[in-house]
């Protein structure tokens, strides 16, 4: 049993029940009592299954455990196991594959030849798809649900990014794609893997039946899209009339060329891993975004008012890296993040840590923190990012902790920055969006963070951006 529960602790079922009545609201539930228990403390799941987690949303402990004593804290076999599916690519693995996978991705993410085809591909797909269906939308006057539109429009660009081929799962009538379907469901299967005691799941798997039974139908089909386009990418990366295809895939077979690491399973591996890193992440950025700005007109005008003052270069929209900086902090795409220590170690804040112990980050706890962010961490204010002087105030990444801190931060962060800078340029530059009245907004089940309900709005042509000094500034503004 646990000394200081932070909830109920049963008997043989542990703080499981507590956990699973209020999955609703998990992030929301969570958070105060963590604060509360001194952003570090234990939680106990059922007796017989392995469910005994250290629940950590402290940046002194982050700072610990991520960067300082990295080398003891890793994703470890269980994490692997639960992330099966998708193969064994940067996101899961340890040690040296790990070192190998992360060298290889880097360097290919900060080529500026690679950098340029990802914006390219991104400016492409908002001008051909993006648009044009938000344009049908406004001219139908029919209500749209904005998270389906990112999430296809992400599936599509990671798609075309990663391995060079558009699946074309972005357009007005939401075509049935199969490949798209059978990775979100596999995903969402994960999260079951997460909260069902471990000896569950592994009987079910090992019977076939119930969810286990869909995720492996789901993980095959996906597996055999990236098996079929991996194929034709072969084809095309030795055709020297190809020499300016940029897809990750076939730069890593003409960069690996020859070595025995550059075989399908290790590229399959890293696509698969690059599927999962940057697609709802990214949809949920934004899908927040919108929500966020939508529902804060003095925010929306603010932004309209820094877009007509400054050229449209990404570099230049300091509130708009302040809007998203703060959506990011409020709902962090992946809320909870994983580890496992490997030996007995003690904290900074003194918790001692046995080896093997399953660490949970709570990164959207951290986001929501007073000691962090001040009394108004629960507002949605873009200026908190701003200095006197008008640059973006930098936040140390073990407490603006979203994309992640330490030799294994994430690899896309500017990359990110870059796509919603430019699908929010786009996007508040044409349209006024308006959520539709009553419209709830809830968690989804998911390691990412999304809405349950999708994000159901209108889109309306923007007013000639004067016409926007109707909404008064000082009214709305922050105190
Ligand atoms: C809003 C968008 C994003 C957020 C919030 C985000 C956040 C994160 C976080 C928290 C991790 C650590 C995960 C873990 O260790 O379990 C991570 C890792 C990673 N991210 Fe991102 N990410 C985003 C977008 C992207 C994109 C677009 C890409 C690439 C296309 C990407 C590539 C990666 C990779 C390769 C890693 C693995 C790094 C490693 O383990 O060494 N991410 N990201």
């Amino acid at each position: 049993r646990c000394k200081d529960p932070i909830v109920k602790d049963w008997p043989i079922v542990g703080m499981l029940p507590q956990l699973l009545f209020n999955l609703w609201h998990i992030h929301d539930y969570v958070t105060p009592l963590l604060t509360n228990a001194s952003r570090t403390t234990n939680f106990k799941g059922p007796w017989f299954s392995r469910m005994n987690y250290l629940v950590i949303a402290d940046p002194m402990n982050i700072h610990y455990t991520m960067s300082k004593n990295f080398g003891n804290y890793i994703k470890g076999p269980e994490f692997r196991e639960i992330f099966e599916p998708f193969g064994e690519g940067v996101l899961t693995m340890d040690s040296e594959v790990w070192r190998y996978s992360r060298e290889l991705l880097h360097s290919v993410f900060k080529s500026r030849r690679f950098e340029r085809f990802m914006e390219k591909t991104v400016r492409n797909k908002l001008d051909a798809c993006l648009l044009p269906l938000l344009d049908e939308v406004e001219r139908q006057g029919v209500e749209v649900d904005l998270q389906e539109v990112f999430n296809r429009f992400n599936f599509d660009n990671i798609s075309s990014i990663v391995l060079g081929f558009d699946p074309k799962s972005l357009a007005f009538d939401f075509p049935n794609v199969t490949c798209e379907k059978a990775f979100n469901e596999a995903e969402e299967f994960i999260f079951y893997r997460h909260i069902v005691p471990r000896p569950i799941w592994k009987f079910q798997k090992w019977l076939g039946v119930g969810p286990e039974k869909k995720m492996a139908e789901a993980s095959a089909t996906f597996d055999k899209f990236l098996r079929e386009s991996i194929a034709s990418n072969r084809g095309r990366a030795w055709d020297d009339r190809n020499n300016d295809q940029c897809d990750l895939i076939t730069l890593l077979m003409r960069h690996e060329e020859g070595k025995d690491r550059a075989n399908d399973k290790f590229l399959r591996d890293t696509a698969s891993s690059l599927f999962i890193a940057g697609k709802d992440t990214i949809t949920s950025a934004l899908t927040w975004l919108f929500w966020l700005v939508a529902t804060h007109p003095y925010v929306e005008a603010k932004i309209l008012q820094e877009m007509k003052t400054k050229d449209n270069n990404n570099n230049n929209n300091v509130y708009l890296h302040g809007a998203i900086c703060e959506a990011l902090r409020l709902y962090p795409p992946i809320p909870f993040e994983r580890k496992q220590a490997l030996n007995d170690d003690v904290l900074p804040s003194g918790h001692e840590v046995k080896g093997n112990t399953t660490i949970l980050f709570s990164f959207y706890t951290m986001g929501r923190d007073e000691d962090i962010w001040g009394k108004d961490c629960l507002e949605f204010k873009p200026e908190r990012w701003i200095s006197e002087s008008g640059h973006i105030i930098h936040v140390p990444s073990y407490k603006f902790i979203c994309f992640n801190a330490g030799p294994r931060n994430c690899l896309g962060k500017n990359f990110t920055f870059v796509q919603l800078k430019m699908v929010a340029n786009a996007i508040f530059d044409r349209y006024h969006i308006q959520v539709v009245e009553d419209h709830h907004v809830s968690t989804a089940h998911s390691i990412v963070l999304l809405m349950k309900h999708g994000l159901k709005a209108h889109v309306f042509f923007s007013k000639p951006l004067n016409g926007l000094n109707h909404i008064a500034i000082s009214t709305w503004g922050p105190k």
